[in-house]
């Protein structure tokens, strides 16, 4: 009986040794998983290009969109080019722009008739569609587009109006880079590249997305704060008197002092700096900064809205700080600059990001 109880309990004793020693290999694998994980948070107003960032990585480090989300992106393509026309036709009536005599009626129906939210074209729309684009008055509210909102993306699809209407339509990785879904909430992507997991979180930047920003700021290893360079001559899509760039400096200056983040590499993505190129010669940057006084050429302009960011920084000595002017439509160059931020983080002594 006293033998069979030892043997029992000698049983019982390498069960529980062989249990707490798989608990502890699994512990330590997870450690070295949260070790190897560096979590990327991506801050910004609306429309600065935070989510296209992701879709690139999406592209560069995880062989692309599925098929459902391709068929999302091809709904909302359709969907969105009859809005950028019913955009312009009522900006034409604002701006007091005549519409071609015997385009009047068929924009007049245009505004009536075609349904908002359905991604269906139609033959005849389909001709409509591009009648109404080929009108100088839409073309000239198109060129007046800072004095109301239309997405940057608006030209780049209204000139493919007979590919998108197509029934045979699928979006290529372009259409879905320049394709604006405003994200609602928080999207997260991870990638691996050089031997780390990156965990890059996505925000909606719009006034009433920030108020959900404070649930990521646990643990973050770096802020990268994006800005639409382009946006310094444009009013912001919640409130018709706020110039935008003057509200992304605001948030800026709000967050990237804020306690969680204010020993953390920070670095500035100066966006859009293919926008900012074509329009810097044509508007100048004092309608945000009526104190500038330089000239109104893509070096100076450029370096002084970086000068303005960086002015805001508090501690600047003990973090830091990069900067880079980007286009993140743009998959090569986005490729190169989100590279060189992850080096900087693994060459910067991993270990200081998990103290
Ligand atoms: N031309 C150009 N368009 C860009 C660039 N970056 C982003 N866009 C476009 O700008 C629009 C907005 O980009 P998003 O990435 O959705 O912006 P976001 O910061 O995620 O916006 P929220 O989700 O509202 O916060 C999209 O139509 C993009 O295609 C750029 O460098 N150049
Ligand atoms: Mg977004």
């Amino acid at each position: 009986m006293g033998k069979k109880q030892s043997k029992e309990k000698r049983k019982e004793y390498k069960r529980q040794t062989k249990k707490s020693k798989r608990i502890q290999k699994q512990f330590e694998k997870q450690k070295q998983k949260d070790d190897n994980e560096v979590k990327i948070l991506l801050l910004g107003t609306g429309d600065s290009g935070k989510s296209t960032i992701v879709k690139q990585m999406q592209i560069l480090y995880k062989g692309g969109f599925e098929k459902d989300e391709i068929e999302i992106y091809k709904n909302v393509i359709r969907t969105n080019i009859k809005s950028y026309i019913k955009t312009l036709i009522k900006a034409c009536e604002t701006l007091n722009i005549q519409i071609d005599q015997k385009n009047k009626v068929l924009a007049h129906d245009f505004l009536e008739t075609v349904r908002k939210n359905s991604p269906e074209i139609t033959e005849e729309l389909r001709e409509n569609l591009k009648t109404l684009w080929d009108d100088k008055a839409l073309k000239e509210a198109y060129v007046r587009r800072d004095e109301f909102q239309l997405p940057d993306a608006a030209k780049f699809f209204l000139d493919q109006i007979d590919t998108i209407a197509d029934k045979n339509f699928t979006p290529k990785e372009k259409d879905i880079l320049f394709c604006r879904i405003p994200t609602v909430g928080v999207k997260e992507i991870h990638f691996e590249v050089n031997e780390h997991v990156w965990r890059l979180i996505d925000v909606g930047g719009q006034r009433s997305e920030r108020r959900k920003w404070i649930h990521q700021f646990e643990n973050v290893n770096m802020l990268i704060f994006i800005v639409a360079a382009s946006e310094y001559n444009q009013i912001l899509y919640e409130e018709q008197n706020t110039n935008r760039m003057q509200e992304s400096l605001q948030v800026f200056k709000k967050y990237v002092n804020n306690e969680y983040f204010k020993k953390k590499d920070l670095v500035i993505l100066l966006n859009k700096i293919d926008l900012f190129k074509e329009k810097i010669e044509k508007y100048p940057i004092t309608k945000c900064f009526p104190e500038y006084s330089g000239k109104n050429n893509f070096e100076d302009t450029s370096k002084f809205i970086k000068k303005q960011y960086l002015s805001l920084v508090k501690r600047k000595k003990k973090r830091k700080i990069n900067s880079h002017f980007t286009c993140s439509t743009n998959t090569d160059m986005t490729k190169k600059v989100i590279e060189s931020v992850l080096n900087s983080v693994i060459k910067s002594d991993i270990n200081r990001y998990f103290m």
